[in-house]
């Protein structure tokens, strides 16, 4: 078979936490194309976490591997920009300085400082930021600053943007925003994308396909949907759209029907700080020095 841009093949991971062994990923296969916009939906503690730091390179696969345009991924780096539910901006840089930071790791050689001061206004403006380039993070809003977080993973022109439930943390109407901004520069940009959410809407809304996962121990990717509505998507058109809501039952149907019973497992607390161990380290899971974390 030919090999696609993105090609998660036979992963399954199994974590060692005091000497006890626990299989959270068992045969995960994915392959995507250049430009396409995937979601991974599925209950709490199934592993959506796990498959992006796979992807990312902070977690290495026990079985099997990703490779990204022919290259296997060994460690974190920049051509794989990661978005957190918290934003994981640095308080005391300014909104500027935070994307700047992640622009001179990845553009220090290949431009010049007038380009970089360039790139880091235009790719503010893709998120509509630009008004406020010199104020800290906390003197912005929630969703203000997860357009920040975007703004600055965009900048560094990754190959792949991985977000874990990048506006999970927010209220309706700002993530509504959010999620049209979001369609709008994937219109203009292609990014290829894989995006966690526990949002059926959302991810009917955004994406090209949506991987639903069993739960685990040992989950898998259970059932793959395309999503074949035509862009640009317009949310109040769809809601009444048969096809966006008969793609909606089939998830929904997925999760509460087929999938119901998450089976108890150890307890997340792990995985969590590890995650918040990754956003703190900011700047960047982007940059590529991020904490690696080895499997059994
Ligand atoms: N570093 C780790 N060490 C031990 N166990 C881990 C580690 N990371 C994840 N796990 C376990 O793997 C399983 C999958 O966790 P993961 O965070 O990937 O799930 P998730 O689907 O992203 O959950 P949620 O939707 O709640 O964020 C969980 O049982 C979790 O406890």
């Amino acid at each position: 078979m030919a090999m696609k841009y993105l090609d998660i093949t036979g992963v399954g991971i199994e974590f060692d936490t005091n000497g006890t062994k626990f299989r959270a990923l068992q045969n995960v296969n994915l392959k995507m194309d250049q430009g396409e916009f995937v979601s991974l939906i599925g209950h709490s503690g199934c592993g959506k976490s796990t498959v992006l730091n796979i992807v990312a390179g902070l977690y290495n696969a026990t079985e099997g591997g990703v490779v990204l345009e022919g290259k296997e991924v060994l460690e974190p780096g920049p051509d794989r920009a990661v978005v957190f539910q918290n934003h994981s901006l640095m308080p005391w840089l300014s909104v500027y300085e935070n994307v700047e930071l992640a622009v001179n790791q990845v553009f220090r050689k290949s431009k010049t400082k007038a380009e970089r001061k360039e790139w880091i206004e235009h790719n503010l403006k893709l998120v509509n930021m630009d008004h406020a380039l010199h104020k800290l993070p906390g003197e912005i809003s929630g969703g203000m600053k997860q357009r920040v977080g975007i703004a600055r993973c965009l900048a560094m022109q990754p190959k792949v943007l991985l977000m874990d439930e990048p506006f999970g943390a927010l209220d309706a109407l700002t993530r509504a925003q959010l999620q049209d901004s979001l369609m709008e520069i994937q219109a203009e940009l292609g990014n290829t994308v894989i995006m966690i959410t526990h949002d059926v809407d959302e991810a009917v809304l955004l994406s090209d396909r949506i991987v639903m996962m069993s739960n685990g121990p040992a989950a898998t990717i259970g059932e793959i949907l395309d999503v074949n509505l035509a862009r640009p998507r317009d949310r109040l058109e769809l809601a009444e759209d048969p096809e966006f809501v008969h793609l909606r039952q089939q998830v929904l149907e997925f999760l509460y029907a087929k999938h119901s019973h998450p089976e108890k497992k150890p307890s997340t607390e792990v995985a969590e700080a590890v995650v918040l161990e990754t956003a703190i380290e900011g700047a960047v899971a982007t940059e590529a020095g991020a904490t690696k974390i080895e499997a059994a």
